[in-house]
């Protein structure tokens, strides 16, 4: 908490005013003001500091409207014979024609002008500032004091070096609150940013010897309201030399009308005397000289270099004009390093993102994703724990709530899908997650996975945050005096109040829900093609069985199932083909028909089991002594029918022959004395069918059967 150190000398500006006026009317004016109370000016709400004088024109600048009643300090021109009159007669007519150019084109001048006037035999240097305001014109004019011995461009342009080789936002207020300070010699100087509630947090600060720092605390947004942060945002500059230096009253001329004088607002002035809201946050300081400089972002006010001093501290504005040369350099840098800062985030975050994408091909899941990347998001993120909603399916990694609670999330999200991501530093209190078990999470930045189905999410969890704010006085307090009753005290008690917050996780930057948006995207891009892959996948699946079972098909139905040769519906067909083969090309061919003997006995002495395995190592064996032209059928049970293309009566017996031995040698280990098996063999001739070929092979194998079995006989003379 800042020290008293005791009232300090009363402001050097302040002197007599030459004026005189009616106590009654003026009654804050000096007594010596009051000695002509004839004199019937009509007052203005304004009033301005002692350390400077106001004059306000008429839009062209021909008349002068009003004036300080202190003109006769600055101008050697008392303000009763200023009213009413031209202004060149005081500013002289260059400069005059000066400020009406400057300001036919602009609201403001693009910088101070300068006037030389004898006042008391001495040549003063003045420095003169005009605004337009509405149809007025307002010109403030104050005295350049001579510096002595400070080389003011020197100190600047070191100051400014130190400024561009700040590296970081807190290096670079450090160097700041120095640098401004040595400049216009305040007591105390100090960084205030505005957070988004628009509470101020002291960031940096430099202060003489002795007195309380004030680093680090809060003060609530109600010191300072939104209104007034906006006017300052483009006021910029708010200078009070001495608090305690009285007022001067701002004349107005009587020609000009009562609804004129009220239209003017002057409170874009400099030299405008103190608010109570200002005297009061300088009576908490027990201080009673201040400069405040607005740092202006793209997006407003950011925050302000405050100064203050216990004692009356002159600022000539060269050396005003010096801290806010400094205070613009240092916010281009400020936001010059943010956006750096920013951009290496985004460039890590696209990085992240260029590999995913890669990873399109590769068909990674969701949970893949996770697993993969999911590290280097949370560490870029600064977050303990990641989901993904994608589907109906969710894929979890680090520290976040149950798969449940995310579940539930989702669902409750979801009628925000589509509008971009939703962030809380507080979810513990968010409608969405009441009564959901977070297992400590308290900040969900979740952003939609665009898609058909509108209900995918990324969602990035951080833990709880616990924070210490150290509030120079009690925020609630403020609140409840913030729009005072007429005539109420707005000074309040300055003492710190240290506020712990719990439940609650770092807050989301802007850069950061913009990013994960981004990443969002990518994350769904994956997710879909991936999705794709597996659909693909699952197709050649169904694919290959489906080839499978039309080939099972196939075999099934030309193939014998338990032999592994043709059936009898394939012999058929190839027996068919052999025939009209051999009608076309006269070649003949004949069919040796063989039927096991005594087979029923193997089933009956041996089961059936060896009898199929006979009748497997059977057909094996007699396929293995044919040609490479040659097919073999099974007929029908313990028989089988071969063709034999191209071949004679002969060739039909020989290879008979050398069936018949195959089987004989055939043996298994149950039926180790083997069996035998009797053929017939027809061969074809030119009237032959099918029915006739193979009827004649029957017949002559019956013939082997019934001469004894274990034979070949052919269908000759049949
Ligand atoms: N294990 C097995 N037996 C079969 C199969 N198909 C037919 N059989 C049997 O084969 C036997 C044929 O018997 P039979 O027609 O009496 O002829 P056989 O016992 O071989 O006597 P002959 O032909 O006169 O030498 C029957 O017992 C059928 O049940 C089969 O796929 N597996």
């Amino acid at each position: 908490m800042p020290q008293g150190r005791g009232s300090g000398p009363q402001f050097f500006f302040m002197r007599e005013p030459q004026l005189t006026l009616n106590p009654d009317r003026f009654p804050e004016v000096p007594d010596a003001l009051h000695s002509r109370p004839e004199y019937p000016l009509p007052d203005t709400s304004l009033r301005i500091q002692p350390c400077g004088c106001l004059l306000v024109l008429d839009s062209a600048l021909s008349r002068i409207l009003q004036c300080s009643a202190n003109t006769g300090l600055f101008l050697n021109a008392p303000a009763e014979t200023l009213l009413g009159e031209q202004p060149a007669q005081v500013l002289g007519r260059r400069l005059t024609g000066k400020l009406r150019s400057e300001l036919r084109a602009n609201e403001r001048l693009s910088g101070p002008l300068s006037l030389q006037k004898e006042i008391d035999g001495r040549k003063t240097r003045l420095q003169v500032n005009a605004f337009r305001s509405g149809t007025i014109v307002v010109v403030e004019v104050e005295p350049i004091t001579p510096l002595g011995n400070r080389r003011l461009m020197g100190t600047v342009n070191q100051w400014l070096t130190r400024l561009s080789r700040a590296e970081t936002p807190d290096s670079l207020m450090d160097t700041l609150v120095t640098g401004v300070r040595d400049i216009t010699r305040f007591e105390r100087a100090l960084v205030f940013h505005f957070d988004g509630e628009g509470h101020g947090v002291c960031l940096a600060e430099n202060l003489a010897k002795g007195l309380s720092p004030v680093l680090g605390q809060r003060f609530a947004a109600s010191d300072y309201p939104a209104e007034q942060r906006e006017k300052f945002a483009v006021r910029e500059v708010r200078s009070i030399p001495d608090l305690n230096a009285a007022p001067v009253t701002v004349l107005s001329w009587q020609t000009v009308s009562e609804a004129t004088v009220a239209r003017i607002d002057a409170s874009g002035t400099v030299l405008r005397a103190p608010s109570r809201r200002q005297r009061n946050f300088l009576d908490d300081f027990n201080a009673c000289s201040l400069l405040s400089i607005a740092i202006v972002g793209q997006s407003g006010l950011w925050g302000m270099v405050t100064c203050i001093s216990e004692t009356p501290t002159p600022l000539p504005p060269t050396l005003r004009d010096a801290a806010r040369t400094l205070v613009s350099m240092a916010t281009q840098r400020l936001f010059l390093i943010k956006a750096r800062m920013e951009s290496r985030f985004l460039l890590q975050v696209q990085e992240s993102r260029d590999c995913l994408v890669e990873d399109v091909r590769a068909g990674l899941s969701p949970a893949g994703m996770l697993d993969k990347y999911g590290k280097d998001w949370l560490s870029l993120f600064r977050s303990d724990g990641l989901a993904c909603v994608n589907r109906g399916e969710i894929s979890a990694y680090g520290a976040t709530p149950p798969l449940k609670s995310i579940a539930r999330l989702a669902r409750g999200l979801a009628h925000r899908h589509g509008q971009g991501a939703w962030a809380s530093s507080r979810l513990r209190h968010a409608p969405l997650a009441k009564g959901l078990a977070l297992n400590g999470c308290c900040g969900l930045l979740a952003v939609p996975l665009p898609g058909d189905d509108a209900q995918g999410w990324l969602m990035l969890f951080r833990p709880e945050h616990d924070r210490s704010f150290y509030w120079a006085g009690r925020p609630e307090a403020d609140a409840l005096i913030s729009t005072p009753a007429p005539g109420q005290d707005l000074h309040r008690t300055f003492r710190t109040w240290q506020e712990e917050v719990r439940g609650t996780g770092e807050p989301w930057k802007p850069v950061e829900c913009q990013a994960a948006v981004d990443l969002g995207e990518d994350v769904a891009l994956v997710a879909s093609a991936s999705e794709i892959t597996r659909l693909n996948q699952m197709l050649r699946g169904e694919q290959q069985a489906l080839a499978m079972a039309n080939d099972k098909l196939r075999e099934a139905v030309s193939h014998d199932s338990l032999t592994g040769i043709w059936n009898r519906y394939r012999i058929e067909q190839e027996l068919d083909k052999e025939l009209a083969k051999a009608r076309r090309q006269k070649s003949p061919f004949c069919v040796p028909l063989l039927d096991i003997d005594h087979f029923k006995q193997v089933n009956d002495n041996q089961g059936h089991e060896t009898g199929d395995e006979l009748l497997r190592h059977i057909a094996c064996e007699v396929t293995g002594v044919l040609r490479q032209e040659d097919a073999i059928g099974r007929w029908g049970g313990e028989e089988f029918v071969v063709v034999s293309t191209g071949a004679s009566r002969v060739d039909g017996l020989i290879l008979a022959e050398r069936i018949r031995k195959a089987i004989s040698e055939v043996s298994i280990k149950q039926l180790p004395e083997g069996v035998t098996a009797s053929i017939g063999v027809a061969t074809w001739r030119p009237e032959d069918s099918r029915k006739e070929l193979v009827a004649r092979a029957d017949k002559a194998m019956y013939a082997a059967k019934t001469g004894g079995r274990n034979r070949t006989e052919t269908d000759q003379g049949l």
